[in-house]
């Protein structure tokens, strides 16, 4: 009973830590998952390809929920390999916890579709995710954002507080242009209070988000963010004139402009000169899928 497959990372258009409702939208960036069931065997380990004292909570919590409620609680083992780097804003969460459950669910024989009539929806797939991050504690709001652009791909609109998919939209730009610093921010540390404090500007993010107007959501909720938690504008500021939108993704502390190759070169010249790594990599349509 064997299963593989993998999910992309995303960023940020608004974050949901202010309101509950948030928007992202999927990177060509990867995390695969190999999942081994064994029906006599108790328990479930996993293990990051990398990372040999990496936090397993998710991806164990992962497959012991969907064996709960689609398989008969099947054991086993999980192991993940991800080009998402870790608590950078680039959901590396939501991308092995989604890899995870399709795995899982392919080990278990069960199709997954974005079809009401396959064995499993991709959403329901989505949400069983979502729920096993809640429980590992690695999330916020649950992250559904996130985890529903990483699933179904394009960009999507949620509601965090009640797992409902408001918007789900092809790739509002072609490329996006991404710098990590070298620190990490890790979202359940994430100062809550200072994020409520700039609610009225992630709700304007929002609506220009439910209007289609991503680019421009993506500006107003980085620049918001940005200082709700500390990180710098300047980033934002060197990149908003030949960009479609600019923001700090997640809790930080990545940044990501998005638009067409040629603008974002010129972006790049500036934020090449910053410590850390500066990648382009295209958007996605596909979200995430079974090997
Ligand atoms: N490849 C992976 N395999 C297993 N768990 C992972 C992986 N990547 C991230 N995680 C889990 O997600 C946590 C980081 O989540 P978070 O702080 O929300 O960062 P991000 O913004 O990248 O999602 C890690 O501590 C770990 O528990
Ligand atoms: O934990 C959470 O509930 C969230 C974490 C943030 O993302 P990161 O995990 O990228 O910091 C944020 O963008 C998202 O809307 C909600």
């Amino acid at each position: 009973m064997d299963g593989r497959a993998a999910a992309p990372g995303a960023g940020t258009v608004v974050n949901a830590l202010a309101t509950g409702r948030g928007s992202a939208f999927a990177l060509d960036l990867e995390t695969t998952a190999s999942v081994r069931l064994d029906p006599d065997a108790t328990g479930v380990t996993g293990t990051i390809a990398g990372a040999p004292d990496g936090d397993t909570t998710l991806i164990e919590r992962c497959v012991e929920r969907v064996v709960g409620r689609y398989g008969t609680d099947e054991g086993g083992r999980v192991e993940t390999d991800s080009e998402v780097p870790t608590a950078a804003g680039l959901k590396s969460s939501s991308a092995a916890a989604n890899a995870t459950v399709l795995a899982t669910l392919s080990a278990l024989g069960l199709e997954v579709a974005n079809d009401p009539d396959a064995d499993v929806t991709k959403t329901e797939a989505c949400r069983v995710g979502v729920r096993a991050a809640r429980e590992a504690g690695v999330t916020v709001t649950g992250a559904f954002d996130d985890a529903s652009a990483s699933m179904l791909g394009g960009v999507t609109v949620t509601d965090n507080a009640d797992d409902d998919l408001l918007a789900r939209e092809e790739p509002f730009a072609t490329h996006a242009l991404v710098w990590t610093p070298p620190e990490r921010a890790y979202s359940a540390d994430a100062d809550a209070s200072a994020c409520e404090r700039v609610a009225p500007m992630a709700a304007l993010a929002t609506e220009l988000a439910l209007d289609g107007d991503y680019g421009r959501a993506m500006t107003v909720n980085g620049l918001a963010f940005s200082a709700a938690l500390g990180f710098p504008t300047d980033p934002a500021v060197e990149a908003m004139a030949t960009c479609d939108g600019v923001s700090l993704s997640g809790t930080g502390p990545s940044v990501v402009a998005v638009g067409g190759r040629d603008d974002l070169a010129t972006v790049r010249e500036r934020w090449d000169e910053r410590d850390g790594a500066t990648r382009l990599v295209e958007t996605r349509e596909r979200g995430a899928r079974t090997l």
